[in-house]
């Protein structure tokens, strides 16, 4: 089917960071084929023609590190510092989790995602408790593109650790492939903190004979640092290089505490960071140097982690706050200008995690995009400076229809795919128990 999208400003956030203003896109099927200035020319052989009555477009963002069955969480075990936080809230609730948690849990994460802009996503989850099959036919069922990653941990006795490593194997295996290749897997083992180098190395094994990404928790607190180099006499990037967890491609999700040597390893070994500016803020964290990672030449994404440590999954807010960060951590605001910022959100995020077939509007790209009319919007007044709006001013609340693989997932606000009355009250119904 050829679609073709017109009367529309056209954000690309391509290489070349294009604008069309009153341009024109054409999909064929899941795959943009055109993005440029309005063409009658091209519009001859379209099926079906959009017009878009003046709203912004822009690639969908790409959210590198969350949890979406914690999203049932949100509001538990605030103001609590990361361990803690783990040790005495997060994680004995995960042990009591069910399927039917993990799914509505899945299903309200995915909710917010997709209708604050999100369209791409980077996810872990702890598989204690749940049938990952059912959670993962549940989150093909949303429409939306990602990677999803069992987590390893070196909890519990030998074999349940051996079962746990097994798991997420198959799991790997099974879902690395799936819902038409909109989702696909990682290998996760949670941190350096909670699982074993021989968890780890087994980790990377998996990864490496399945061709898969490591996706893995690293340098988070000062608490991390002082554990590590207590443990194994090196600090967090060290320790995972020298047990070959680098020899993968690898995210790594945080990356507070690093200093140059550590940046120059990440660079070295092509280690991405997902950067989860809220998450580190609100758990007291600190504030992770984005300008030293990016000067150092390492790819960034940028990310919400969960709705326990945030308390949302909107990726306007967080990129913004990102920016901000930057700016007044260094006190000169010329850095991480709003083009990085949304390069962020977008391209270099999708490449970030492995998918540099979305993240910006270009020719053989997915046809993953967003919309937004502004002209309602007191907050989107003037007209004039759009690009800088979506950094400064917009929200996820301002995001009016989404696409994912040329496919329309919400339309006006609305979920085309989750029944949202229905998730609502099933949240409210489960959530109880937790209270
Ligand atoms: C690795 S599976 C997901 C698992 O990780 C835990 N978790 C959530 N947020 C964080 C964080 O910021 N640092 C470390 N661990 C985190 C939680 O148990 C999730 O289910
Ligand atoms: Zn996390």
């Amino acid at each position: 089917m050829k679609t073709v999208y017109i009367n529309a400003t056209f954000f690309t956030m391509d290489q070349e960071n294009k604008i069309f203003e009153n341009g024109m896109m054409i999909v064929q099927d899941q795959f943009i084929t055109y993005v440029g200035n309005h063409s009658e020319e091209l519009m001859k052989d379209a099926e079906q023609v959009v017009n878009l009555q003046g709203k912004w477009v822009m690639p969908g963002l790409v959210n590198t590190h969350s949890h979406i069955l914690m999203t049932l969480l949100r509001g538990i075990g605030d103001d609590m510092l990361l361990k803690p936080w783990l040790e005495t809230k997060i994680w004995p609730i995960e042990r009591q989790y069910t399927t039917e948690i993990a799914s509505v849990s899945a299903q309200l994460g995915i909710l917010e995602m997709v209708k604050s802009g999100t369209t791409t996503f980077s996810d872990m989850f702890n598989p204690n408790g749940i049938d990952p099959n059912v959670v993962m036919e549940t989150i093909g069922e949303t429409g939306i593109r990602g990677a999803f990653s069992y987590s390893i941990f070196s909890f519990g006795t030998e074999e349940e650790q051996r079962l746990n490593l097994k798991g997420a194997e198959q799991f790997s295996k099974d879902y690395k492939r799936f819902a038409d290749g909109r989702l696909t897997t990682m290998v996760a083992p949670h941190s350096p903190y909670a699982c074993t180098p021989e968890a780890l190395i087994e980790s990377a094994r998996i990864a490496k004979e399945n061709d898969l990404m490591m996706h893995i928790h690293v340098s988070e607190t000062d608490y991390e640092i002082q554990d590590i180099e207590t443990r194994y006499a090196n600090r967090p990037v060290e320790h995972l290089r020298k047990l070959g967890v680098f020899n993968q491609p690898t995210v790594m999700a945080h990356g507070v505490v690093l200093n140059d040597e550590e940046r120059a390893i990440l660079k070295e070994y092509d280690v991405r960071v997902a950067h989860n500016p809220i998450s580190n803020l609100k758990l007291g964290s600190g504030v992770a140097d984005v300008v030293s990672l990016l000067d150092a030449g390492v790819k960034v994404g940028i990310a919400t982690d969960s709705t326990a440590s945030n308390n949302n999954l909107d990726m306007f807010e967080e990129v913004r706050i990102a920016a901000l960060l930057q700016k007044g951590m260094y006190k000169d605001a010329t850095k991480f200008s709003a083009q990085t910022a949304l390069t962020l959100a977008t391209r270099g995020g999708a490449e970030a995690i492995g998918m540099g077939h979305t993240g910006s509007l270009e020719a053989n790209k997915k046809a993953d995009f967003i919309t937004i009319y502004p002209f309602d919007k007191e907050h989107l007044q003037p007209l004039s400076n759009a690009y800088s709006h979506l950094l400064y001013a917009a929200r996820g609340s301002d995001v009016c229809d989404v696409f994912i693989d040329g496919k329309a997932i919400v339309k006006d606000r609305i979920s085309l795919t989750i029944d949202e009355e229905k998730v609502i009250a099933e949240v409210n119904r489960l959530q109880s128990r937790f209270a």
